[in-house]
């Protein structure tokens, strides 16, 4: 991935970083269509729970520097950013609920933190569901591993959102995924062997977790996707889906999610998985 610097109108300076093949390659970046890849923010519904958007309006929009990220205190981190996005009269038409929804994004040198916040700065009660949508670069999806979620409730979203039982070891892929597991544990490992890493995902307050991979017929059919980039990415949410968040008035929600990554796989020997989900 190559970057560089520019300064936007207001003087301040941006990373632009560009990636000359893969999705990105075919990925839109003309607003109002979401980036495909990244780490789009689903707000306020998940999926498609009845208002227009799918997946929320919150990934279609343009947020702003957030000056004032009380009550978090201001980050001294220069490996950090604050935003915020705020309902707008256009929004308030199809979402009537007035909220500040804040973003800060650390970055260590093997980690990257996400810390999302929700205020209802309305007067009514609202309910809301949340995801993190991660799309994870793979070496080959066919050869990942995903462990955390063994024995775990998911809904189907392929069989009509039917609710199942996962069975099996750890998730591998030969096919189509798209499914939401219910109330996984903090951590999740998803096992690069030919990259011979394993990203470690940690959330709080996101007890749900989507995978999706849309293979090859799906790929293809997605204007903004690359009919082969199915093989080197995995999507892995951190969700709230299943119990909606309520707000009262002033009140505020906050998740966290943490991706690191250790350096050796499995297949090495050196990393016990029960260090890795548990430790
Ligand atoms: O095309 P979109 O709206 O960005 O969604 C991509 C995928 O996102 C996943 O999170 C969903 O579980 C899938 O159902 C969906 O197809």
């Amino acid at each position: 991935m190559s970057w560089s610097v520019v300064n936007d109108g207001d003087g301040l300076p941006r990373i632009i970083l560009t990636e000359p093949a893969g999705s990105s390659a075919v990925a839109s970046t003309k607003s109002p269509k979401p980036i495909r890849g990244g780490i789009p923010i689903c707000f306020p519904q998940f999926d498609n729970l009845g208002y227009p958007e799918r997946h929320g309006f919150a990934r279609n929009r343009l947020w702003e520097l957030d000056t004032c990220p009380s009550p978090l205190p201001r980050s001294n981190n220069h490996s950090s950013v604050d935003l915020i996005l705020k309902s707008t009269d256009e929004d308030l038409k199809t979402w009537p609920h007035s909220f500040e929804l804040r973003l800060r994004v650390i970055l260590h040198p093997s980690k990257l933190t996400l810390i999302p916040r929700v205020r209802n700065t309305g007067s009514k009660d609202f309910s809301f569901t949340f995801a993190i949508q991660n799309y994870l670069s793979m070496s080959d999806v066919s050869e990942i591993r995903v462990e955390g979620l063994e024995m775990l409730d998911y809904f189907d979203i392929l069989e009509n959102g039917e609710r199942f039982t996962e069975q099996g070891d750890a998730l591998t892929f030969d096919g189509e995924v798209d499914r939401v597991y219910l109330r996984t544990p903090a951590k999740i490992a998803i096992i690069d062997h030919e990259k011979k890493r394993t990203l470690v995902l940690r959330k709080e307050c996101l007890p749900d977790a989507g995978v999706w991979n849309p293979w090859n017929k799906k790929a293809k059919a997605l204007p903004d996707f690359g009919d082969e980039d199915y093989k080197a990415m995995l999507c892995i949410n951190s969700a709230v889906t299943e119990t909606p968040v309520v707000l009262k008035p002033l009140e505020e929600w906050r998740g966290c999610q943490e991706l690191s990554i250790v350096s050796s796989s499995y297949c090495s020997g050196q990393l016990d998985p029960r260090i890795v989900l548990h430790g």
